[in-house]
């Protein structure tokens, strides 16, 4: 069993060294030494399987049986953002945002964090008038309002139409620069990855194979550092539209 160090505020660097998760025979993770610095924007690709939803479920401190000689050093304060918003049906979207949070200034910052996704006036609402976009808006403002240090996020746009999907890239991008948290996020779209991260991670068989910093400058070399992360996912650049949900 590893031991989770929680790293005071200062330093939200998050460290990972010499873990594994494996499920009977099968490593599903094997990461010798990461260190993702404080504010860091970093993606994580990789075809199904490939053990993207173990690492973040591993920062997250959801899993308790991740092992290794080594350690995981992540901050106390972290959020999670799934695919589905997971709010709760009976629950107003300003209770669904203050969940667990007590007292009128958890209240306020909830209001103020819902005015921040666009969703001023709708406090009252239940979860099933809003669309699928604003669920996962109402989820951002969940995590936001309890300013993580640390934000993990599994294809939390998976399920967004392509047009909704660039507005919360927008949304997004706008927030974490705002209150810069660390985020790692999960996703099957390498331009999604290009889009929003400073730091690109491709994990294969649960091994960090790549590990990029693009800064394109120009359109070819954003084509150059697509390809490049096309071929280490194994997708045939000539047919770039190949699904990586679907295992090699
Ligand atoms: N609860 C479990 N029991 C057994 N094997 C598991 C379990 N969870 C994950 N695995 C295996 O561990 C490996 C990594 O899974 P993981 O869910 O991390 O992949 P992923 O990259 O997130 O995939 P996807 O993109 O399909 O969500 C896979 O081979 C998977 O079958």
């Amino acid at each position: 069993m590893v031991s989770t160090h929680h790293a005071p505020p200062a330093t939200s660097a998050v460290h990972l060294r010499r873990l594994s998760r494996s499920y009977g025979e099968k490593t599903a993770l094997s990461v010798d030494d990461l260190t993702i610095a404080p504010g860091e924007f970093v993606c994580l690709i990789g075809r199904s399987g490939s053990g993207k939803s173990t690492l973040l479920r591993a920062l997250a401190g959801l899993d308790n049986d991740v092992t290794g000689s080594g350690h995981i050093e992540v901050p106390e304060r972290r959020s999670v953002l799934f695919q589905d918003s997971r709010l709760l049906p009976w629950a107003s979207v300003v209770d669904n945002v203050t969940l667990g949070l007590k007292g009128e200034a958890s209240r306020v910052a909830a209001r103020d964090s819902l005015a921040d996704v666009g969703l001023a006036g709708r406090e009252s609402d239940y979860p099933s008038r809003l669309s699928g976009g604003e669920q996962q808006r109402v989820a951002l403002a969940r995590s936001l309002v309890r300013e993580p240090q640390l934000l993990l996020a599994d294809e939390p746009f998976g399920a967004l139409d392509a047009l909704t999907r660039l507005r919360m890239h927008a949304l997004l991008r706008r927030l974490v620069a705002e209150h810069r948290p660390t985020v790692v996020l999960v996703t099957h779209d390498v331009d999604e990855a290009l889009s929003l991260g400073e730091r690109v991670l491709v994990l294969e068989d649960g091994r960090v194979v790549l590990d990029r910093r693009p800064t394109p400058r120009t359109a070819q070399d954003r084509l150059d550092e697509r390809q490049r992360l096309l071929a280490a996912l194994g997708v045939d650049e000539r047919n770039a539209d190949q699904r990586l949900d679907v295992p090699a």
